[in-house]
């Protein structure tokens, strides 16, 4: 960095302040009022003669709810591809969206426009975005869901929606875990939090583990919905239409900025971001980011991988496993030039734009040879990585 450290930088210290802007919530939750414009749902009873019924959310009764319980099919949940039936996991009933129809809708309540504000940051005129209505599901007395990650229906698909419609009821709140924390919706206390009834709703990515706790009494009746990054531009992308304070815009620019500024990586080198979330429909190719770390221990070297490294066919590895990435696998030795103890390490110089993050980490065994064989571990995080400046033969390219 020829002296100057990328702390004294100021476009890299706006950068990392733009950054800082975007919130990264797993979920986000609230509530929308019913009213008798949008409060009934019509479903194909389950009598065999092809008849609907109606469900009026603002005025529901014994009869009603269990019409629908009756025309519900026990509730399956995805493992390895597969629908699975087991009441021990997941114990609800269920109805596909080819059966009922509803007339609460996300579009139109404003729900999916405040979903995309506060999980993407961004409106669903920026970002295009496409919901698809997936299940209708009653959990009665003795119901739940066990904690579980949704199966991602495709590559552009981001999160899933869940409404819940106000039934009285007691227990059922939806539990996320997130990084080592624990987050409770209270779906049935926030359906009854104000006068008139409301439904609730609760959106999160796709890599959120989460759950439904036992409903210990009434019926809980939730919709969900798939939620996908669209192909198609939005009509406001499409006429070149900006908002002025749009935190990607103004991060884009702080990014612009400090690729320009020749101060920064004067050489050329690499800049690299960390993922936070698993399966975002990310259409560019990411790299293995692999460290030594041992226990207790700073890694000392980094090597950056097209792919993960298949340890356990390779043979006993011996010496320093970033060695083997290095000259086995094609790999670039990487040192972090943010860090002004490594100034001269060997490798190209990364900067961490946004930190790596655990959601995208993994250990890899391999046998490590020496007077004995052992087990020795390599450490390693997905991640986004771009080649910046004019460096070696290579022009600047997305890695
Ligand atoms: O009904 C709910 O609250 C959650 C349902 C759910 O997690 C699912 O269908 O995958
Ligand atoms: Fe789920």
């Amino acid at each position: 960095m020829s002296g100057v450290t990328l702390d004294n930088l100021p476009t890299y210290t706006a950068v990392k302040a733009a950054f800082e802007t975007i919130s990264e919530l797993p979920f986000c939750s609230g509530t929308v009022p019913l009213d008798p414009t949008n409060a009934a749902l019509f479903f194909r009873s389950g009598d065999g003669a092809g008849t609907y019924r109606v469900v009026n959310f603002l005025d529901t009764n014994e009869d009603q709810l269990s019409s629908l319980v009756n025309a519900c099919q026990p509730a399956t949940f995805g493992v390895d591809k597969k629908d699975v039936l087991d009441e021990s996991y997941r114990k609800a009933v269920k109805m596909d969206s080819v059966d009922f129809a509803a007339q609460f809708s996300p579009v139109t309540s404003g729900v999916l426009k405040a979903v995309c504000e506060e999980l993407l940051q961004r409106s669903a005129d920026q970002e295009p975005v496409q919901i698809e209505l997936y299940k209708l599901n009653v959990y009665g007395p003795g119901s739940f869901f066990k904690a579980h990650v949704d199966t991602p229906r495709s590559d552009k698909m981001f999160g899933s929606l869940v409404v819940v419609l106000p039934t009285v009821h007691a227990g059922g709140s939806l539990i996320f875990h997130h990084r080592g924390q624990e987050h409770t919706f209270d779906t049935a206390q926030a359906i009854f939090s104000q006068e008139s009834p409301q439904v609730a709703f609760v959106a999160f990515y796709s890599d959120i583990e989460h759950g439904v706790s036992v409903v210990s009494s009434g019926y809980r009746i939730t919709l969900t919905y798939n939620l996908y990054f669209s192909e198609q531009p939005s009509a406001r992308t499409a006429f070149g239409i900006v908002p002025e304070q749009d935190p990607l815009l103004q991060m884009k620019q702080a990014l612009s900025a400090l690729i320009d500024d020749p101060q920064f990586l004067p050489q050329g080198g690499l800049i690299g971001f960390g993922l936070s979330h698993k399966s975002l429909g990310l259409s560019v190719s990411l790299k293995v980011f692999y460290s030594n770390q041992t226990i207790g221990q700073e890694a000392t070297r980094y090597c950056l991988l097209d792919f993960f490294a298949d340890l356990q066919c390779a043979m006993e590895i011996e010496g320093d496993v970033m060695d083997y990435f290095q000259d086995s696998c094609d790999g670039t030795i990487v040192y972090d030039a943010g860090d002004p103890s490594v100034e001269h390490a060997e490798g190209k110089p990364i900067v961490w734009i946004k930190p790596l993050c655990e959601s995208n980490s993994f250990q890899q065994p391999f046998v490590a040879y020496g007077n004995e064989a052992s087990i020795h571990f390599a450490w390693g995080d997905v991640c986004l990585v771009v080649r910046i400046g004019v460096e070696d033969e290579e022009n600047s390219e997305s890695e």
